[in-house]
């Protein structure tokens, strides 16, 4: 089935779920496997169905997410901590997983957003083929944009199963990355935030 969808760039993209089908079932006869005995005839199909959920990223924009804002007249620092990331590492293609950190000062009007937007928003740039360095980016910069808030701040934590289950094989090493912008550059500020992102 082809669908046209609204890709992450902006343009009409399509989810090719045959071709995508075949190319596991390619996959499958290259690596020396039956892909017709019983137990892998539905595996092709089902792959293609998976990947239309781990790559739903790809056909949504933040501005589809982060609807719902208000003005609550609330002018201090929101912080949602622990948020599951689930991403794809666009390099191998195995998962990346961990957790984001996602605060904001909100917009001297006291624009803000409803707070499970703020884990949606982290999932629709997840949800893409992806590297951590730009999945953090990507959410700092829509939050900015969209909110126009006077800071904030992105810290992701990451497990690389491209690290853990091949290659360098060292399970547990875990990956932080961040990004600040507006107010929360300024180092009390962003110290604050950091010791509410580190207490546990
Ligand atoms: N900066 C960054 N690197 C990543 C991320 N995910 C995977 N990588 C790295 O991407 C690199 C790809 O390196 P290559 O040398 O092209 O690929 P490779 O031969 O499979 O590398 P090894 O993983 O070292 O075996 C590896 O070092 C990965 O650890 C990410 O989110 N950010
Ligand atoms: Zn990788």
């Amino acid at each position: 089935m082809t669908d046209p969808v609204t890709a992450g760039t902006g343009h009409v993209g399509t989810f090719d779920e045959k071709r995508a089908e075949n190319a596991v079932r390619e996959l499958l006869i290259a690596v020396g496997e039956d892909p017709d005995r019983e137990g892998l005839r539905d595996t092709p199909a089902r792959v293609a169905r998976a990947y239309r959920e781990i790559f739903a990223g790809l056909w949504q924009e933040p501005e589809d997410v982060l609807t719902t804002t208000f003005d609550l007249g609330h002018d201090e620092m929101v912080l949602v901590k622990d948020i599951e990331v689930m991403s794809s590492c666009e390099h191998h293609l195995v998962p990346f997983v961990g957790k984001a950190h996602v605060g904001y000062i909100p917009s001297s009007s006291g624009k803000i957003t409803g707070l499970s937007k703020l884990a949606r928003l982290v999932d629709v740039y997840a949800r893409r083929p992806q590297v951590q360095e730009r999945l953090t980016t990507q959410i700092a910069d829509s939050l900015m944009r969209i909110l126009e808030p006077r800071g904030v701040i992105v810290v992701v934590e990451c497990e690389h199963m491209c690290m853990t289950m091949r290659g360098v094989r060292k399970p547990g090493a875990k990956t932080t990355t961040s990004a600040v912008r507006g107010q929360l550059r300024d180092a009390a500020t962003r110290a604050e935030a950091m010791s509410l992102i580190l207490s546990r």
